[in-house]
């Protein structure tokens, strides 16, 4: 099942997601997360911060599993998703380091980083929920156009695009790094549920191939159409591309009050 919802605004999208991570939460304590980075997911983080104080979560047992990384940042670079992910994740939630996991893109070691990788998420029991914003060129976590839908945690190159839409995160284009480490599209089609958040103009064209466009591997976020339970998240600005849209509206209109998101 693919749910569109339209939110108000980036608030209400964070709410939302957060709600339906904070119940699985209390119902498993120990859920494994797959976190993301970006400046999309931010607002989850909030509200999930809020929530866990208001709500008094235990979330000291959290496992979590971050998408990707860069390759060779030193390892204490604010921008390495290691580093934002302690910075916008961990601390504010006061989620238990040791069991927050990101793939480790030190050269050192890096041939057999993604299988590792692979094996971690396995032996957790696999990822329950798994944040995912898009990129302006459709990836999701650093799987670039091209990637395979069978494709498992390993090193890719980024675009040209992805190294422009990042650069503001760095002094210049040039100090963003040209390689990746990343979960593959089979491995974010294993979690249990995908939660898809878009916002604003700049990903309208992007959200709309990966919901209605074909699927193929020219577009990697199209690979949520093969996922059996997959709730998007987003505002007007970047649902305005998508021609069933009075549908989605209706569907979530008339959704069974029995059914969560
Ligand atoms: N690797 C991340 C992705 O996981 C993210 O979804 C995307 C969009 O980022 P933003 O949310 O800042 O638009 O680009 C980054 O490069």
């Amino acid at each position: 099942m693919a749910e569109i919802v339209v939110v108000r605004d980036q608030d209400a999208a964070g709410e939302l997601a957060a709600g339906s991570i904070l119940d699985l939460i209390a119902a498993k304590p120990d859920a494994v997360l797959g976190l993301a980075t970006g400046s999309t997911p931010l607002v989850v983080y909030r509200a999930l911060e809020r929530g866990i104080r208001e709500r008094g979560i235990d979330v000291s047992h959290v496992r979590g599993y971050a998408l990707d990384e860069y390759v060779g940042l030193p390892a204490d670079h604010p921008e390495s998703y290691r580093a934002v992910i302690t910075r916008e994740v961990v601390e504010p939630l006061g989620l238990t380091p040791s069991l927050i996991h990101v793939p480790n893109g030190s050269l050192e070691g890096i041939e057999h980083a993604g299988a590792d990788y692979e094996k971690a998420i396995a032996q957790s029991g696999g990822v329950d929920v798994q944040l995912l914003g898009i990129g302006t060129d459709g990836h999701i976590g650093f799987n670039e156009p091209g990637s395979s839908f069978a494709s498992v945690t390993r090193v890719k190159t980024l675009t040209e695009q992805t190294r422009k839409d990042n650069a503001r995160f760095f002094a210049s284009e040039d100090d963003v790094p040209m390689h990746c480490i990343t979960q593959g599209l089979s491995t974010i089609l294993k979690a249990r549920h995908l939660l898809l958040l878009a916002f604003g103009e700049g990903k309208a064209e992007a959200l709309a191939g990966a919901v209605e466009g074909p699927v193929s591997a020219s577009n990697p976020g199209s690979a949520v159409q093969l996922h059996p339970h997959v709730t998007v998240l987003v505002d007007e600005a970047a649902a305005s591309r998508l021609r069933n849209l009075d549908y989605y509206r209706y569907a979530y209109a008339n959704k069974p009050a029995w059914q969560t998101l």
